[in-house]
């Protein structure tokens, strides 16, 4: 297999070369779990460690490598390889972990397109659309609707779903299709491109399975599980998370993926609410909340009718939710800082104490 088929590029190339990276081989993630990791190069597939040194100068989570991520290795064993560095990525698809500590969790890495999966009967939802456009904006991901489960309603309640997304998303195709009768699927194949990175995005049930496999046919990449002892003696197994397509695209499929919630959407809710945000610059208090305040040019738009009041629903939720989320961090950064201080003052004291 050429690395071509998994998507390597020549700015990733170019980066390994003007980065003396070129004693190392070229490989991508395919699997991750823990700090173990599943790579596979042009040689095959490896199961590798990363380097001392890049674990002890990662800062945060993101200095690990993800699914997806293109890696320098060097493959030292049958089967064996350890990773130098994690190559420039074009994306990053995260999410804020579970529970209260607010830390960021990396889903994927280097995806080109998303596919935003919606059924068309009772899971259909704008808002949640426009949820996961700006998880896409976000992370640098272009996204695609696709509507399924069309087989299960009439033409015209598909025509009256269809212009009701277009009222409130432009510029972001939508492609209607049936898992059952194969519908639409055609059209769908005419977005996915050879080399380029795929991922699916929807609510559990939607049919996102079923998806993937009138897609994949044969060739699919990770049919067996891995299961090798580790270093340690420990025996594990693991699920290679990347799928090779028919069609020679490359899809990202794992559990963290149908958890995908808003974090760090720096400048995700700007693009995806663009009117919304490029009408408040104009509101009259640089503050303004746009809720009650005179001179609200947001507020005002929505009383014309020129907002659409959902939109603008959604939008303050969401910028809610972000502003709360980027309290936590700030806060625990805060306590970090507080308890890095007070460590440093013992180690004074201690000092102090055996001059
Ligand atoms: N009628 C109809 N049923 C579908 C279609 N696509 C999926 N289904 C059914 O919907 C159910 C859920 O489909 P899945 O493909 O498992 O959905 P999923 O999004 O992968 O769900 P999770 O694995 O929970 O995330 C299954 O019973 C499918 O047979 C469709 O286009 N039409
Ligand atoms: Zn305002």
């Amino acid at each position: 297999m050429k690395p071509e088929d998994l998507g390597y590029n020549e700015s990733l190339e170019k980066y390994r070369v003007e980065h003396n990276l070129g004693g190392f081989e070229a490989g991508r993630v395919v699997a991750a779990h823990k700090e173990r990791y599943i790579v596979r190069t042009a040689e095959g597939e490896f199961e590798a460690e990363i380097t001392g040194h890049l674990r002890f100068t990662a800062k945060t989570r993101e200095d690990f490598p993800a699914v997806g991520d293109w890696v320098a290795v060097s493959p030292f064993d049958s089967g064996l390889a350890i990773i130098h560095a994690i190559l420039p990525r074009s994306s990053v698809l995260k999410r804020q972990a579970v529970g209260s500590s607010a830390e960021v969790q990396v889903i994927a890495a280097n995806i080109d397109y998303a596919f935003l999966v919606q059924a068309v009967d009772r899971d259909f939802n704008v808002n949640r659309l426009e949820r996961y456009l700006t998880i896409c904006h976000a992370s640098n991901v272009q996204p695609i609707i696709v509507l399924t489960k069309t087989d299960l309603i009439d033409r015209t309640r598909l025509e009256g779903i269809i212009q009701s997304i277009k009222a409130r998303i432009k510029d972001v195709p939508v492609i209607a299709i049936s898992n059952e009768t194969r519908s639409g699927f055609k059209e769908l194949q005419a977005f996915i491109r050879k080399g380029k990175t795929y991922c699916l995005l929807g609510s559990s049930g939607v049919g996102k399975s079923s998806l993937l496999n009138n897609l994949s046919g044969r060739g699919i990449m990770r049919t067996d599980a891995i299961s090798r002892s580790t270093s340690k003696g420990r025996h594990v197994t693991t699920h290679r998370e990347v799928v090779l397509l028919e069609s020679g695209g490359i899809l990202i499929d794992n559990p963290g993926m149908r958890e995908v919630g808003i974090a760090d959407s720096s400048g995700g809710l700007e693009t995806t609410f663009e009117s919304i945000a490029q009408l408040a610059q104009k509101c009259k208090f640089k503050d303004c909340t746009h809720t009650a305040e005179a001179g609200c040019a947001v507020l005002a738009a929505v009383e014309a009718g020129e907002i659409d009041r959902a939109s603008y629903e959604n939008y303050m939720k969401m910028a809610r939710e972000k502003s709360h989320f980027e309290a936590t961090v700030a806060e625990r950064r805060k306590k970090d800082k507080a308890f890095g201080k007070m460590i440093r003052n013992i180690k004074k004291d201690i000092r102090k104490r055996e001059e």
